[in-house]
């Protein structure tokens, strides 16, 4: 079940401040006694607090997390939240401003994944929990992860980034600008102040239909739909269309209908800053900073995320003799195989937290 907090303020890294901050999370599990059992879970782009789920809403990494999973709720208390600047629960661009009582629009404050964190450091503190077991996210989710591990070092045992690296990438920034541009050239966007309509749809389905081809692979594409077309038209009739093309305009409508388009702006922007070395002397002085051990799972042919950068990374934390593991999984999703892949993915985890569980908490009597 979705829960809300308010936290009171919270100065950004761009130097403004918001107040009055509503956070949107999920807990599972039980926290034990001595509140040594939490276990923060961060999510991507388009994710939500809802990880775990219930009979009512199917969590997105319900595969992974849950009773008897791979994180067992049984004996981890699991707390995800919905992203600053987001649009499921948590203060956003769509919500009111107190100072107005307006929506905020694009007046809102550029956020970062840094100020991502923060907010969730203060949610973790509010919710009594001085030392986290570990912080676990893909992608956008895996960004946090490292952020944790390096804005609040002594604050967790483990940190699991996958399907993720220590800075975007140049193919990731381009590929946010042109979704970026589908929405800025809507002229339903109307410079960010479209509440309470519905606001650039069109603009955001086509960034979402682009955004899917990123997180695939041609393999799959080409598995899954080859060159078949919807219907029986034949393919020299301008209305043709593949199976392929009603795919993707069918995720562009379905995120359509469950995402703000000024959200996904924001939280482009956000991606694009992302890089743990920015005002810290580069990504190996950073990564110095960490005390956690590390877990990164890499996806092969991850467009957005190539394994080799989190292979640079998994270097310089060896490098700076810090404990690192690192796995390469296979998959033909790509990049979403965070998202799908939890056979492959939730062994690893699993041996990981399980291996470093014992001495770090005791299990309560009620979790037994
Ligand atoms: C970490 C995060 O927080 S990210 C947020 C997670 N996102 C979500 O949970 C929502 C988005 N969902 C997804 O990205 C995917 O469903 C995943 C990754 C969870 C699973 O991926 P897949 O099993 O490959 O699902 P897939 O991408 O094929 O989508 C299936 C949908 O496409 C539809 N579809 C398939 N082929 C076609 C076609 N040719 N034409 C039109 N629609 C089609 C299916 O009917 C199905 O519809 P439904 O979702 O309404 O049931
Ligand atoms: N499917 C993911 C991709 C970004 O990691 C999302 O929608 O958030």
């Amino acid at each position: 079940m979705i829960q809300k907090m308010v936290i009171d303020e919270i100065k950004l890294e761009c130097g403004d401040t918001l107040r009055q901050v509503e956070v949107a999370f999920e807990t599972s599990g039980t926290l034990n006694e001595e509140k040594t059992n939490a276990i923060l879970v961060c999510h991507a782009l388009t994710g939500d607090a809802c990880a775990v789920g219930d009979e009512e809403q199917p969590g997105w990494w319900e595969g992974l997390i849950g009773p008897g999973r791979y994180i067992d709720t049984n004996k981890y208390f699991v707390v995800t939240s919905n992203v600053l600047g987001g649009c499921s629960g948590t203060t956003g661009p769509a919500s009111l401003n107190p100072e107005t009582g307006r929506p905020y629009g694009a007046d809102f404050p550029v956020v970062t994944i840094r100020d991502m964190v923060q907010l969730q450091y203060l949610m973790v503190k509010r919710l009594g929990i001085d030392k986290l077991f570990a912080v676990v996210g893909g992608s956008m989710g895996g960004m946090q992860a490292y952020e944790w591990a390096v804005m609040y070092p002594e604050m967790m045992h483990l940190v699991l980034p996958i399907a993720t690296s220590a800075r975007l990438s140049a193919i990731a920034i381009a590929y946010n600008d042109v979704g970026r541009q589908a929405i800025l050239s809507d002229p339903e966007w109307k410079r960010g102040h479209y509440y309470p309509g519905k606001g650039p749809v069109n603009g955001l389905s086509i960034a979402r239909m682009l955004g899917m081809i990123t997180y695939r692979t041609a393999d799959l594409f080409e598995y899954r739909f080859g060159r078949r077309l919807k219907d029986e038209r034949d393919v020299t009739q301008f209305d043709s269309t593949f199976n392929i093309e009603s795919y993707l305009r069918y995720q562009g409508q379905k995120l359509v209908e469950r995402f703000d388009a000024n959200s996904y702006l924001y939280l482009l922007k956000a991606m694009d800053s992302h890089d743990i070395g920015r005002g810290r002397g580069g990504i190996k002085a950073a990564l110095e900073r960490i005390q956690a051990r590390v877990l990164s799972i890499a996806i092969s042919n991850d467009l957005l995320y190539p394994a080799d950068h989190q292979e640079e990374v998994v270097e310089m934390l060896k490098a700076s003799h810090k404990e690192v593991e690192y796995h390469f999984v296979e998959s033909i999703y790509g990049h979403d195989g965070f998202l799908v892949e939890f056979v492959k993915i939730g062994p690893l985890v699993e041996q990981f937290i399980e291996k470093y569980n014992t001495g770090i908490f005791k299990q309560s009597a009620a979790s037994r």
